[in-house]
């Protein structure tokens, strides 16, 4: 177990805005590949980099997609990241030209594991923190180390009482 910062803040994301930063992500991105700017494939990082790295790919024109599996939350309390599941190797070999995303760094934690396995990737997240930002290559949005990005998929619209009750 890891001891965490309190989240005093939260930063909640719409999937309107997370489309939006994701296609940021891919703008960046286009034309840094290896072979004539191209990437030659794109790793997730689940789940919450499946999202994104689909937007990515689809923005890329990039077919070949496949994902990492790394454990390591349990809601907000973050224990040792854990690899449960490779890419495919003889695909991905050490990373050249391939792209892989997740939604946010925080600690770098995941990143740091997920480097190990492939040293050559190119590795982008949407969010970052600044804790981790130095594990990633690209990305788009930095928010403070306190705040708690709360993603679309953890959500749902609810009422909300107006500022004056008329009762
Ligand atoms: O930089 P770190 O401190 O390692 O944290 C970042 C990771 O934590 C979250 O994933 P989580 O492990 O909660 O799993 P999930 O993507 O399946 O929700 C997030 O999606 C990143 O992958
Ligand atoms: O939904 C999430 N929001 C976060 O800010 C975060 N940090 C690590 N893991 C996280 N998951
Ligand atoms: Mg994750």
């Amino acid at each position: 177990m890891t001891d965490r910062l309190p989240h005093e803040k939260g930063f909640h994301v719409s999937w309107d805005q997370l489309h939006r930063d994701a296609r940021a992500l891919a703008w960046r991105l286009q034309g840094q590949g290896p072979d004539e700017g191209a990437w030659r494939a794109v790793v997730a990082i689940t789940r919450g980099g499946m999202a994104p790295a689909m937007i990515v790919a689809r923005e890329l024109d990039i077919r070949v997609v496949d994902t990492i599996s790394v454990k390591s939350y349990n809601h907000q309390t973050q224990a040792a990241p854990k690899i449960i599941k490779s890419p495919d190797m003889d695909v991905i070999g050490d990373g050249t030209g391939v792209l892989v995303i997740d939604d946010l760094v925080d600690t770098g934690k995941t990143i740091e594991a997920v480097r190990r396995h492939m040293p050559k990737a190119q590795i982008a997240t949407v969010y970052a923190k600044p804790m981790g930002r130095p594990q990633v290559d690209t990305f788009i949005t930095e928010v403070s180390q306190d705040t708690w990005i709360f993603f679309p998929w953890d959500m749902a619209l609810q009422y909300v009482k107006p500022y004056r009750g008329t009762d």
